[in-house]
């Protein structure tokens, strides 16, 4: 397994095999093992700086309001990662090239890596970062822990900064002076640079809204206290508070989302108890946190506690560390594979035409592979479909499209592969296949959480689910236009329903910016033979869109069409699209909130300002 391509070569194919030891003697190697270990450390160590840094700089972008500066960010984050391996990976050729090509060299960087993390903070990110440049030197032969970090080395349990990962409060304490002074303390503590509009307001609401949820008579425990991460996750206009009330050893989790209203005030929007809206929270449907953070590792100890259900791979993604992510997914995933039987199948559904998808029915995720040969209709090459993976990536994906880790290389145990898979495989995809000894290499693949593919929800559903499914689809819709996505194919089949029944979006070949698409109206017929001509009478060019058209090819059914008509029936009219794509065109950011209208403040309580 290795990170995206970055496009380099592996020294083995540069110089040739490694060479069990080297011509070096022991002293000369420990000390070419030392500078090539600090090497790839400083370099992990600017990124982490840079990473930091662009959180540093939310905080202030938010206060003053810089929505469009923050998204900016958000995005070019995500390629620093690649940017410092690349100029790590390019040193270290450049410094050391031919040097570097023994095995007996490369086992003392590791062990030399490693003893320079002990007291650091983020070790679990450093040895990924060793791996990623690791893996672009040497060959796939070498990928194991001899040379990498296959497991970690160094442990996370109690790594802790100063001042440390979070805050505690005690509002039972006599000194505090009670539970809305100490909540008040605690806001204080996050140093915000702007004004709230009625701070003792939003916090008459949240002690009310803690008062109702607690069970009665409240009895208040010694270890009464309020714990809260040290620093606020931002995304786009929100920053949250996430933290944890915790009476008579029960903790209760919340987030307190903070806004700001034009006027640049702040507010106190909601809490949030429910571990549910929590975990939607961090949903891999949703853009990453930019979240100030030593570290990281006990950020993600801590928000375990809250959402213990949520994989480590998951948390440390939406912190915006995916590369952690996916290093922890891969270990997880093959740690499932020793302990499970089961066969990779192709995935249920409709066959795409551009990609071939299959699954592990004990495994809640899917993979994706690009196919050698897309079909002509869809007007676009393997390259095309990895920059749209990319822009969703990238994109602020709204709670309405699904999250996906990119790997190459990747070795499964053939054994495990389905007939009918291998073949189907074989038949699509087979420039991506290699085969090596008991084990199929996979040179590119998309890997992302499973969902019941819409249509099929919809077939199979009761009433009252068809009336759910296209309540859900055409809200999903609606927000991605506002978020300027127009997913291009809208049928049922490109779309899937999440375990907590939400419908997310996830074919994203032909996904265009709302900005870049031209709507249109269907003129009006010259004459009735026009009419019935199964030919357009009317120009059509490569961005058109004529939403009057899509009836025709998703109300077939009539209990979709029932619903759909009573919920949505605004999609198929031009001025819905038009109206969006103009509010996007002169700079409107829409609020898509992750949790729902019902429960802001502004909807429970009536506002006394
Ligand atoms: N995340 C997922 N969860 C469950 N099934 C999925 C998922 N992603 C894809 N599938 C299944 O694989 C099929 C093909 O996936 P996808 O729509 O991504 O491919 P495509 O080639 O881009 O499709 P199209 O031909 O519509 O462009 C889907 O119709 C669905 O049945």
């Amino acid at each position: 397994m290795s990170s995206q391509p970055l496009d380099l070569k592996t020294l083995e194919e540069d110089l040739g095999e490694l060479s069990e030891t080297s011509h070096l003697s022991e002293d000369e190697e420990r000390e070419l093992s030392k500078k090539v270990a600090s090497d790839l450390l400083a370099g992990f160590d600017k990124h982490y700086r840079l990473f930091r840094y662009c959180a540093q700089q939310t905080k202030k972008l938010f206060e003053e309001g810089d929505w469009h500066l923050i998204q900016q960010l958000a995005r070019d984050r995500i390629d620093f990662y690649d940017e410092r391996v690349k100029e790590a990976v390019d040193l270290l050729r450049r410094n050391y090239g031919s040097l570097l090509m023994s095995e007996s060299v490369w086992a003392k960087i590791k062990t030399r890596f490693v003893t320079y993390l002990v007291d650091h903070k983020q070790p679990e990110l450093a040895e990924t970062f060793f791996n990623s440049a690791v893996t672009k030197i040497l060959h796939r032969d070498y990928y194991h822990n001899r040379f990498l970090f296959v497991r970690p080395a160094v442990s996370t349990d109690y790594v802790e900064s100063d001042p440390p990962s979070y805050r505690s409060y005690y509002p039972a304490n006599p000194k505090s002076g009670g539970l809305r002074t100490t909540l008040r303390s605690l806001i204080a503590d996050f140093s915000l640079n702007a004004e709230f509009v009625d701070l003792e307001r939003d916090l008459r609401y949240v002690v009310h809204a803690a008062r109702q949820l607690m069970p009665r008579p409240i009895k208040v425990d010694p270890d009464c206290q309020i714990q809260v991460l040290s620093s606020l996750f931002f995304r786009n206009k929100g920053a949250y508070i996430i933290g944890k009330f915790i009476n008579a050893n029960m903790p209760q989790p919340f987030a307190i989302p903070i806004l700001r209203d034009s006027s640049g005030k702040l507010y106190l929007d909601t809490v949030l108890f429910n571990v549910q809206q929590i975990a939607t929270l961090f949903s891999f449907t949703r853009a990453y946190f930019l979240v100030d953070m030593e570290t990281p590792g006990a950020y993600v100890q801590f928000l375990r506690t809250l959402l213990p259900n949520k994989p480590k791979a998951e948390m440390y993604t939406m912190l915006g560390l995916q590369k952690q992510g996916k290093t922890m997914f891969y270990r997880d995933f093959l740690h499932h594979l020793k302990h499970s039987h089961d066969e990779f199948i192709v995935a249920p559904g409709i066959k795409g035409l551009v990609m071939a998808v299959f699954t592990l029915p004990s495994y809640p995720y899917v993979f994706k592979l690009i196919k050698d040969k897309i079909a002509p209709s869809k007007e676009i090459d393997c390259a095309g479909v990895m920059r749209k993976y990319q822009l969703v990536k990238e994109h602020d994906r709204v709670g309405r499209m699904a999250d996906t880790w990119e790997y190459s290389h990747v070795g499964l145990p053939l054994n495990r592969f389905s007939q009918e898979l291998i073949e189907h495989l074989k038949d699509t995809c087979e420039s991506s296949l290699s085969f090596e000894d008991d084990t199929v290499v996979i040179k590119h693949v998309y890997i992302e959480r499973r969902m019941t593919p819409l249509n099929i929800y919809l077939q199979q559903g009761t009433d009252a689910e068809v009336e759910h499914g296209i309540t859900e689809y055409g809200n999903a819709i609606k927000q991605l236009a506002a978020a300027n996505i127009f997913p291009g194919d809208m049928l049922f089949k490109n779309f899937g329903v999440t375990r907590l029944g939400r419908v997310v979006f996830y074919d994203y070949d032909e996904i265009e910016y709302m900005t870049d698409c031209n709507f249109r109206r269907i003129p009006e017929a010259p004459n009735p033979e026009a009419e019935m001509s199964s030919e357009p009478w009317y120009t059509v060019g490569p961005k058109d869109v004529f939403p009057e058209e899509f009836g025709h090819f998703l109300l077939g059914d009539r209990r979709v069409r029932k619903a759909f008509l009573s919920r949505h029936r605004d999609l198929l009219e031009y001025e819905f699209w038009q109206e969006r794509k103009d509010r996007i065109g002169k700079g409107h950011i829409e609020d898509i909130f992750p949790y729902s209208e019902a429960i802001r403040f502004t909807n429970r309580f009536i506002r006394k300002t």
